[in-house]
């Protein structure tokens, strides 16, 4: 099968996994080393795919944090872009059909996105500081974004600037998805179906700092319903003492914590 045929496939349900992978998966309340807010409060976190490590926060939004961050994208929703690599153009492209908006604190003056990226670093643990704004993501019938990674792939992104490449994802789910809109892993088969209210973590970095390559992921098409979703992206930058270099090429975490 090719890399496409993968996503395809993926898309139409879930590949049987090896059994002694399914009985190593485990889900655990999670205070991160006793966060003030998370002691109050902690965070349901479910390991659902280990290589690489995939964390289902669930119900980490509320629904009144769901509708407000689905106003305020509202008015600014756009016909998402990427640069075309011919004419160095930002335009329309067929892998990724969607509208998306970035969602300032500025303009919102309720407090909601604060709070939200507060909860981002409470439970990573990292600084939100470097971290992009958050980006809202409407699909309809037919939306999709195709496998990509979302790291930069080039040596200029590991190097450039102070915050450099994006060391980690979240995922939040503003919607369920009646039919389709899975996000799916097709180099290692992972599969999320969209649940409102829940969030997926995953380092695209490994403690190396290399990029991991098995974190290419997509969003399959939606075939019936519409799909929410948001995006943080956070940076590597200012992260050198709240995640410390792997003493090996391949390090990775594991255990009870992010
Ligand atoms: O919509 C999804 O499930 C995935 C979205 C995504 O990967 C992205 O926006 O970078
Ligand atoms: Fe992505």
């Amino acid at each position: 099968m090719t890399q496409y045929e993968r996503y395809q496939s993926l898309c139409r349900g879930p590949w049987p996994l090896p059994k002694e992978y399914d009985s190593e998966l485990t889900c655990f309340y999670y205070d991160n080393h006793r966060t003030p807010s998370l002691v109050i409060r902690p965070v349901k976190v479910e390991v659902v795919f280990h290589k690489p490590r995939i964390f289902m926060l669930r119900g980490i939004l509320s629904e009144r944090e769901m509708d407000r961050l689905k106003e305020l994208a509202g008015p600014i929703l756009k016909r998402a872009t990427a640069k075309n690599a011919d004419s160095g153009k930002d335009e329309p492209a067929h892998y990724r059909i969607s509208k998306s908006g970035w969602l300032s604190s500025k303009h919102d003056p309720l407090g909601y996105v604060d709070r939200i990226d507060r909860r981002i670093e409470d439970f990573t643990g990292l600084t939100m500081s470097t971290a992009e704004q958050l980006q809202v993501v409407n699909y309809g019938i037919g939306g999709h974004y195709e496998p990509h990674y979302d790291f930069g792939t080039d040596e200029a992104s590991f190097t450039d600037g102070k915050d450099r490449n994006r060391i980690a994802t979240v995922l939040f789910y503003l919607s369920d998805v009646e039919l389709g809109g899975a996000t799916v892993f097709p180099i290692v088969g992972a599969r999320i179906q969209p649940f409102k209210g829940d969030a997926a973590f995953w380092w695209n970095l490994k403690k190396s700092g290399e990029g991991d390559m098995l974190t290419r992921h997509a969003g399959c098409p939606v075939l019936v319903g519409t799909k929410w979703v948001c995006n943080k992206w956070i940076h590597e930058g200012g992260q050198e003492f709240r995640r410390r270099c792997g003493l090996t090429p391949n390090e990775e975490s594991y255990g009870h914590s992010l």
